[in-house]
């Protein structure tokens, strides 16, 4: 049996859902993959926080640490925001380490960079996380362009906007107070700024439309609107009206050919395919010339289809790539 070193970096809401799923499915991994997965080493920002039940032993602050596990083979990186991140990442894939990403911020910047060094180097890079959480946007849109060319895509991309949203309506409470909610089950970031403001939605855009396009609008020229300033006095009037509020993000190309994008707050009436999308859910709805349009919806956020998505990321590279695992 081949025995496989992986590392996690970040052990909030995603990296423990990793670190869990590694341990509940040891056995159907050595059955499905081959392999025999081991978590090495976890990377945090303060090893003196209390982690009930896990050896105190697996935990570092520093990136030595991580790169000298011996035949590591991938690094899950559920870390928040730009840097270290970035560093990080690209110092694994430097060792010649896949790497498997869930954070957005990061990789709306430098995915692109990474994908084009990782290539380089024989290596892999997993992003599915990256963009709608548990929904698997990004393998099925890059089978799909293998034959067909994209057209426009519109979805909710925010599963915090999505759950406040709906909270308000469904419930009569406060934005505050379903966001509080959406703290405490692992929806929002811990600075939930990202999420209402609709930078989080306007990043994952900006992966869909590099996947999508190939390339992404100028960043300034997207006009990005959050769901903060939506009082239940509005949600609840929408309702009475037969109306709902949806965060939605889209990018397409203009009569010129460009690639142009927005994002914000629409009243949808129930004839849109995005009024009964509730909850955390998120959904992407993607045209192209040849299938017309699909549209996949699922948990957009959370802990479990987070990281259910990040190993799946990684077992795609055992099956395809099994020349690259460390024996
Ligand atoms: N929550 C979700 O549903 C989803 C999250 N994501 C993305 O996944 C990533 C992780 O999210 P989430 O788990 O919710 O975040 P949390 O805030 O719950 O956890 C973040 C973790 O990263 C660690 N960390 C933060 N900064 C550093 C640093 N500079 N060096 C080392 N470790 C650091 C923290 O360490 P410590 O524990 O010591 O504080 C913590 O363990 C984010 O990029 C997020 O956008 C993507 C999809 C869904
Ligand atoms: N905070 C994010 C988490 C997933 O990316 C969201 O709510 O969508």
């Amino acid at each position: 049996m081949t025995s496989v070193k992986v590392a996690i970096l970040g052990f909030g809401t995603v990296g423990e859902g990793i670190y869990n799923i590694f341990q509940e499915k040891r056995e159907q991994f050595k059955e499905k993959l081959g392999a025999d997965l081991e978590v090495a080493k976890i990377l945090v920002r303060d090893v003196s926080k209390k982690r009930e039940g896990i050896d105190a032993a697996l935990f570092t602050d520093k990136m030595e640490d991580v790169l000298a596990v011996p035949n590591l083979d991938v690094v899950f990186e559920a870390i928040v925001g730009e840097e270290p991140a970035y560093s990080y990442v690209n110092q694994a894939l430097e060792n010649r380490v896949n790497i498997v990403t869930a954070n957005k911020v990061m990789f709306a910047k430098f995915g692109d960079a990474l994908q084009e060094k990782a290539a380089k180097l024989g290596v892999q890079v997993g992003f599915e996380a990256t963009t709608a959480g548990g929904v698997p946007v990004i393998k099925t849109i890059e089978n799909i362009l293998r034959v067909n060319s994209a057209k426009h895509i519109q979805g909710i991309l925010n599963g915090t906007s999505n759950y406040i949203l709906s909270k308000m309506r469904l419930e009569g409470v406060t934005f505050e107070e379903a966001l509080k909610t959406a703290q405490q089950l692992g929806y929002a970031e811990a600075d939930p700024y990202n999420d209402v403001s609709g930078q989080d939605a306007f990043k994952k855009l900006m992966i869909l439309s590099s996947l999508a396009f190939g390339e992404q609008p100028k960043w300034e020229d997207v006009k990005v609107v959050g769901i903060s300033e939506i009082t239940l006095a509005q949600v609840q009037q929408a309702a009475e009206n037969g109306q709902r509020y949806r965060h939605i993000a889209e990018v397409g190309l203009d009569a010129a050919g460009k690639v142009v994008a927005k994002i914000g707050p629409e009243l949808v009436d129930a004839d849109h395919p995005l009024y009964s999308i509730d909850g955390v859910d998120n959904a992407v709805a993607l045209e192209t010339d040849y299938i017309g349009k699909i549209t996949l919806v699922g948990p957009g956020a959370g802990m479990y289809p987070t990281a259910s998505v990040m190993i799946e990321d990684y077992a795609d590279m055992i099956v395809k790539k099994p020349a690259l695992v460390t024996v």
